[in-house]
């Protein structure tokens, strides 16, 4: 397809910015890593405009609203390491979206249930995952249902356009935050960074949240688990702030179970997850009296890598997220900070 050319400062979408001047900074993606460039490059005084083809921000920290509660299908909990981040962490803590979360942890090894406690400190978002992102989304400018499908270059400034075919710019500079499979769809205008983007393989996970009328009887809290098509299982109404009036439980499926059965429907998903789960817990286990599943399609880089961010300075074109890193909440942020740093550097 071949694209038109802006020329600028003409405005050609809703999101157009004004002069060149004031002509804004382009995020994709409303996930840790997108919400932190974000927050940098907007205390540093520059405008951004977000974009996610969510309704919502938090990506993989989102948390799904439901008859039993808002309850977090992806990220668990995080911890911090870095000593950015654990000042950053403070933060949202002074703020009141972020908690510590003590559970009582088990560890699952060929069907053998333990205790397995431990002295590492973990945050959740209170009173769910997506408080973290709702309050760093505070006083930036996102539209939502909005997924990018192309990003190019003009003389001068980026356009978008995205799946409506309606055009969004111009932009001074671009910065993905997507999971890599979506960033290499958007990097047609620097295709050596594409080309290093699509060898970063991304592995998906099923994640099942059941609702027992009846709290189970065990002083399980969360558990990691081996040798089982599960790899986590955690107690929503053990997190703070959670509506605990029914006992809900989040199960993750491994990666190697979830790609196996990646196009399973979500029923099947469920039985065969609450089997495992029945199997695993010494307790006698009820049908649940609500259920759902989510199908992560990229959950997880399948390896680590240490980029930080991915750039082509010269372009304007930055890329960022937790497969830059760790794979992990921190990795997210710490990656967003680093698309930020690289951008402001340069432009000095
Ligand atoms: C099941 C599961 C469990 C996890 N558990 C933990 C855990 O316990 N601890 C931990 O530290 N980490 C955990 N993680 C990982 C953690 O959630 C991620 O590392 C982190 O949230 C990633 O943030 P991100 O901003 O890089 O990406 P994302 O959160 O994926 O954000 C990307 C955003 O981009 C949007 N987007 C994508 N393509 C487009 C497009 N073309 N146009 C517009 N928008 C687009 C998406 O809608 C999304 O909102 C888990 C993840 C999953 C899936
Ligand atoms: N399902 C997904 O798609 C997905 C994606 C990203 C991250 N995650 C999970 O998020 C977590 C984040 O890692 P982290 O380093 O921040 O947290 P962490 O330190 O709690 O856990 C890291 C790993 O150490 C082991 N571990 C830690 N404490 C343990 C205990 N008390 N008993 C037994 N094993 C223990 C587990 O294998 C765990 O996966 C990991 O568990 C990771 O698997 C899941």
């Amino acid at each position: 397809m071949s694209l038109p050319t802006p020329s600028l400062p003409t405005p050609t979408s809703s999101t157009t910015t004004g002069p060149a001047a004031t002509v804004s900074i382009a995020i994709i993606g409303t996930g840790m890593a997108g919400l932190s460039a974000a927050q940098a490059l907007h205390k540093a005084g520059h405008a951004v405009q977000l974009f996610d083809k969510a309704r919502g921000v938090g990506g993989r920290m989102s948390s799904k609203r439901s008859e039993v509660g808002s309850i977090d299908l992806g990220a668990q909990y995080f911890t911090a390491r870095d000593r950015r981040f654990v000042a950053q962490v403070q933060q949202w803590q002074a703020e009141g979206c972020v908690q510590p979360w003590s559970p009582s942890l088990y560890n699952a090894k060929q069907g053998r249930l333990s205790p397995s406690p431990d002295e590492q400190v973990r945050w959740v978002g209170a009173p769910r995952m997506s408080a973290i992102a709702k309050t760093m989304a505070v006083d930036l400018p996102a539209a939502f249902s909005c997924r990018i499908a192309e990003v190019f270059k003009g003389e001068e400034f980026w356009e978008l356009l995205d799946a409506e075919g309606t055009s969004h710019g111009p932009f001074s500079h671009v910065v993905l935050a997507v999971p890599a499979p979506q960033a290499t769809a958007l990097l047609a205008s620097a295709p050596k960074l594409a080309t290093q983007v699509a060898g970063v393989k991304m592995d998906p996970t099923w994640s099942v949240a059941l609702s027992f009328a009846t709290p189970l009887d065990t002083p399980m809290q969360g558990c990691f688990v081996q040798d089982s098509a599960l790899d986590w299982l955690a107690r929503s109404g053990s997190k703070p702030g959670r509506d605990d009036s029914s006992d809900t439980w989040v199960l993750h499926a491994t990666s190697a179970w979830s790609k196996q059965h990646i196009d399973l429907s979500r029923e099947a998903v469920i039985e065969q997850l609450h089997g495992a789960f029945a199997e695993l817990v010494n307790c006698p286990m009820p049908a649940p009296s609500f259920s759902i599943a989510h199908r992560w399609l990229y959950a997880r880089p399948a390896q680590p890598h240490e980029w930080g961010a991915l750039a082509d300075p010269d372009l304007g074109l930055y890329v960022c997220g937790d497969w830059c890193l760790s794979g992990r909440v921190e990795g997210a942020w710490l990656s967003g900070q680093e698309a930020a740093r690289r951008l402001l550097e340069h432009l000095q």
